[in-house]
């Protein structure tokens, strides 16, 4: 996948800084935008002198206001003729600013989903990648921060529901949706003012512990490994590779199996979190149904029930609580 023209959105600081260092040590061009221009400017400066003129640009953009983030990718276009990846990772997490906080984490990310779906499907090499960037709280009720979770939830449903269209596929067009836990970037500095019962929140965080960025090996930043995390047994399928992962009972163990529960190997066993990614690509009707893998993780054995049905990959806290007790996993994942 190097060699790629890729667009980054909110990528000044943080996980977006991450990720366009990420791509671009792999040899793509990246494009990146936010709308602090002060900060933009001086991460394109810092990441020119590492990775070279040509290959990274950043231009400022409030992914918020239309005109301008399709003045914006259209610009990306012009320079470099193409995008083949777009990561949509502009957010906020602001509780008072409920509906900011929507047009930010979901509006925008539709709408940078379409600017790339319409330019990746005409194009004529074909094809692309869209990350958007959800969060665990995409996938789980989270008390403190309602209208985030809302936004996130919106993410992974879109990408989701994108995913379902034969023509996505027709057009090599794989859409995934990134959702991290807890990362040390600005996000969650000063939050106490913006999320409802911050020493709730604070005590989350504890428990679940903070990302490191960069992460040591990359691995959470190659796009194409789907991963899982926070809680044990969360459970990823790729669709390239048929690979299965999940994790283990620690944060950052992360282990694979083939489709049929063979080979099961352990490919990142670090202290620290990991973030869970679901790939959507691979979420069509008439796709093949792998009814039932059993296999034997390091602490406890594993389920994994894949239908060929898209069916959601919510589970609530209090079932995870009470299958642990049970010692026993079952979980259904989206679509093979
Ligand atoms: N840090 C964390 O714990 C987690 C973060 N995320 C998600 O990761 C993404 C990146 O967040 P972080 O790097 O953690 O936060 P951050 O606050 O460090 O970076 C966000 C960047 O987005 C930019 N931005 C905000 N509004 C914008 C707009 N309207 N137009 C253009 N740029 C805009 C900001 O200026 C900033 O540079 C967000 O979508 C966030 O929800 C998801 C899970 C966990
Ligand atoms: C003290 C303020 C903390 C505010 C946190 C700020 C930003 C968080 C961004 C995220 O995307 C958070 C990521 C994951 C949250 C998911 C799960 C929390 C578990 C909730 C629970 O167990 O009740």
């Amino acid at each position: 996948m190097s060699g790629k023209v890729a667009v980054v959105t909110g990528a000044a600081r943080g996980l977006g800084r991450a990720f366009t260092e990420a791509l671009l040590k792999r040899g793509d061009k990246v494009c990146f935008c936010d709308v602090d221009v002060q900060q933009g400017k001086q991460t394109e400066n810092e990441l020119k002198k590492n990775f070279g003129d040509d290959n990274v640009q950043f231009l400022p953009c409030d992914v918020q206001k239309d005109e301008e983030f399709k003045d914006f990718f259209n610009r990306v276009i012009q320079k470099y003729n193409t995008v083949d990846i777009m990561v949509n990772n502009a957010g906020i997490m602001n509780e008072n600013q409920w509906r900011t906080t929507i047009d930010i984490n979901l509006t925008a990310v539709i709408h940078g989903s379409l600017l790339a779906m319409n330019h990746m499907k005409n194009k004529s090499t074909g094809g692309g990648l869209i990350v958007n960037v959800s969060s665990l709280a995409g996938v789980m009720p989270v008390s403190f921060c309602p209208a985030y979770t809302a936004s996130k939830h919106g993410v992974i449903a879109f990408s989701r529901s994108w995913a379902l269209q034969p023509e996505l596929k027709r057009n090599r067009i794989r859409i995934t949706c990134l959702c991290p836990s807890f990362a040390d970037t600005d996000i969650i500095k000063g939050t106490d003012d913006r999320v409802h019962g911050p020493e709730l929140a604070r005590m989350v965080m504890k428990q679940y512990g903070l990302m490191v960025f960069p992460y040591p090996n990359d691995q959470t930043l190659y796009f194409e490994i789907v991963v899982s995390t926070l809680n044990p047994y969360y459970v990823a399928f790729d669709s390239e590779n048929s690979h299965l992962y999940w994790t283990g009972r620690t944060l950052g163990k992360i282990n694979r199996c083939n489709p049929n529960g063979s080979d099961p190997t352990t490919i990142v066993d670090v202290s620290i979190p990991v973030a869970l990614t679901l790939d959507t690509h691979n979420s069509t009707q008439n796709s093949i149904a792998l009814h039932k893998v059993t296999f034997d993780g390091k602490a406890n054995q594993v389920v994994v029930n894949l239908t060929a049905w898209p069916i959601d990959i919510e589970i609530g806290m209090s079932v995870i609580y009470m299958l642990i007790k049970l010692k026993y996993y079952r979980y259904h994942i989206m679509s093979v």
